[in-house]
């Protein structure tokens, strides 16, 4: 049986996921006394790494192999594989590394080292329980896994998803969370209408016992946090911009490593209007991007651009049609999830890198004058004039 089942495996090695379903671990440790494993534990731990729903990766792939071929075939007795041989050759290395180690002490470690895997396995199980599962409970967001994608839904739709106060420390929780999940690429969406209309003007009006110059201080300290959080984010991130989209929610875009807009969606950024300056890194990434000129007419004049044109200002990758935006989309969202996971975030670190430490010092500077500014009468008067419905921008 032995010989039957791990040829076959051995084969598919550095290939394909595992299978489907957990199994209760091993216990071959009592008191601290490690026991010896029999040949039918072999059997088993032989039979429940096919059963493994996570894919352990290559490095165990290879480690479980030369454990195998260790305990039944004792030390490395094949020739060594030609340099372009690859697969062949790590398997190999991976077998000769082991040198004399004893069959048995290999079939104890094959056995320990499966046990650990199935744990690990059914740990995970509880957390990613379906193919769409739900990660955490959040007020203003849903947040989705599914095809190795993690979705962050804005989810204010009444509110055309306005960020408030909340939904600020939500979003910085869910990107937390995204970046340490087995996805390959996470996507910022909005549900309803709208992408996002910007900041909850009613967060102006929230105003803490410090008084208004305590608010400015700790709305400042969120937003750098905020934007932060995006500066930081190490995988691919991508926007998927379903309508129109305002104020911080357009001048993240300049953080993202792809922005696919509906041709539905607008850009627009009216600081100038609310008596505001820009953020979310724009003052840097928008005059990079468009160049100082069209910077300038968005984020000074306010001036709210379709999405072809925000397109060939080179701030959107794509645009589609409104009626097919959704399929065509996470077609080819599906399609990218299955690139190489390590290669596209090394990649992502690698063109963004160099980059970091400009993007947080930008990040403190427009933070802080922000702090000044949204106490300015500028301000409040036009935030009182929205909150009062005699604006509509
Ligand atoms: C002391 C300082 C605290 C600061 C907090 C920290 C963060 C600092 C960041 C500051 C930098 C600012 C960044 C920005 O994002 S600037 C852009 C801000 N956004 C806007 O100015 C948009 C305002 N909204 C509108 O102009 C219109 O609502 C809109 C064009 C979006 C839609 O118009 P429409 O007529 O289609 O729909 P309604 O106006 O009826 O909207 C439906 C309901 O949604 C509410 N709404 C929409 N957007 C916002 C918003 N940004 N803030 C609060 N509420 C919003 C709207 O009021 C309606 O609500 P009701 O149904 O209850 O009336």
């Amino acid at each position: 049986m032995v010989a039957r089942l791990a040829p076959r495996w051995c084969l598919r090695a550095l290939r394909s996921p595992l299978q489907v379903i957990g199994f209760p671990s091993l216990q071959l440790h009592m008191s601290g006394i490690a026991m010896r494993a029999s040949q039918e534990d072999f059997e088993n731990a032989l039979n429940q790494v096919k059963l493994l729903k996570k894919d352990p990766g290559n490095e165990v792939k290879l480690k479980l192999y030369a454990l195998y071929k260790q305990a039944t075939e004792g030390p490395c007795n094949m020739p060594k594989p030609g340099v372009f041989d690859f697969i062949n050759k790590a398997k190999w290395d991976a077998w000769d590394a082991l040198g004399n180690l004893p069959k048995e002490t290999a079939r104890q470690n094959y056995v320990d080292l499966v046990s650990s895997l199935s744990s690990s396995s059914e740990s995970s199980n509880q957390v990613q329980p379906g193919t769409d599962r739900k990660q955490q409970e959040y007020e203003n967001l849903v947040v989705t896994s599914e095809d190795g994608i993690t979705k962050i839904t804005l989810n204010r739709p009444t509110k055309k998803n306005a960020i408030n106060t909340q939904m600020y420390q939500e979003i910085i929780l869910a990107l937390k969370a995204a970046s340490n999940d087995d996805s390959i690429l996470t996507v910022v969406t909005g549900n309803g209408d709208y992408y996002c209309s910007g900041n909850d003007l009613t967060n102006f009006m929230d105003i803490p016992p410090g008084g208004v110059e305590e608010k400015a201080k700790q709305s400042a300290v969120l937003l750098r946090d905020f934007v932060g959080s995006f500066i930081d984010f190490p995988k691919p991130l991508i926007a998927v911009v379903n309508g129109p989209a305002m104020g911080i929610s357009v001048t993240i875009l300049g953080l993202f490593d792809a922005v696919y807009a509906s041709d539905r969606a607008t850009f627009h950024t009216p600081f100038s209007h609310l008596g505001l300056t820009p953020e979310g890194c724009a003052s840097y990434t928008f005059p990079k991007i468009m160049g100082p000129a069209k910077a300038t007419e968005m984020l000074i004049f306010g001036k709210k651009l379709t999405a072809g044109e925000a397109c060939a200002q080179g701030l959107v990758t794509e645009v589609f049609p409104d009626s097919t935006f959704q399929k065509e989309v996470w077609t080819r969202l599906k399609a990218y999830s299955k690139l190489p996971k390590n290669a596209m975030k090394i990649s992502k670190q690698v063109i963004r890198n160099m980059e970091k430490e400009k993007l947080h010092a930008v990040n403190a500077e427009e933070s802080s004058v922000l702090q000044e500014r949204c106490l300015s009468d500028e301000c409040i008067n036009a935030a009182v004039n929205f909150l009062s419905k005699r604006a509509k921008l």
